[in-house]
């Protein structure tokens, strides 16, 4: 399936680059830091890395803001809230919720590229109350029930 999602710069960010598939197949689209200026994470400290770009997707769709594996392992980096959920109706600028559990500081700096947005569908789903579920093997069975191993 393809669906068409408008996506707009937001004033000031004309250098920084829209998100990007780095190969054809990739999933997701990879996010540039549009941070003003450097932006030093302290080890265990968090900061919110605007994008530069806002975005306007139909109906049926989300986007996910998930961490890149690279800056995880090499240093730590990663996003607090993963996945971040874009929804369809959101119009302000996209950010990414980073924190640093390396144990060095790391350096954002302005277009580097820091995590990466993931489409998916979402089904139209309506929640219907009732008094009684209905009954299954697991029934409700959960958290580890079944052992570790
Ligand atoms: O990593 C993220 C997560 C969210 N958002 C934006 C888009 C999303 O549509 C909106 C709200 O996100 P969410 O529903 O996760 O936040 P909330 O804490 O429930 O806030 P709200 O009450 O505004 O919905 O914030 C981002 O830009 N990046």
């Amino acid at each position: 399936m393809s669906y068409l999602v408008q996506i707009n710069r937001l004033p000031g960010n004309e250098d920084i680059e829209l998100p990007r598939k780095m190969s054809e197949l990739a999933s997701g689209f990879d996010l540039y830091a549009a941070v003003a200026e450097d932006f030093v994470l302290q080890p265990g400290e968090r900061g919110l890395v605007p994008t530069g770009f806002a975005l306007a997707m139909p109906a049926g769709l989300e986007a996910q803001i998930r961490p890149r594996s690279g800056l995880a392992l090499k240093a730590g980096i990663t996003c607090l809230n993963t996945p971040g959920t874009i929804d369809a109706d959101y119009r302000g600028e996209i950010k990414v919720l980073l924190i640093n559990l390396g144990q060095e500081p790391f350096t954002i700096k302005r277009s580097e590229r820091i995590a990466q947005m993931v489409f998916q569908t979402v089904p139209a789903v309506e929640l219907q109350q009732v008094d009684v579920l209905s009954e299954t093997v697991r029934g409700s069975g959960g958290f580890g029930h079944t052992g570790r191993n």
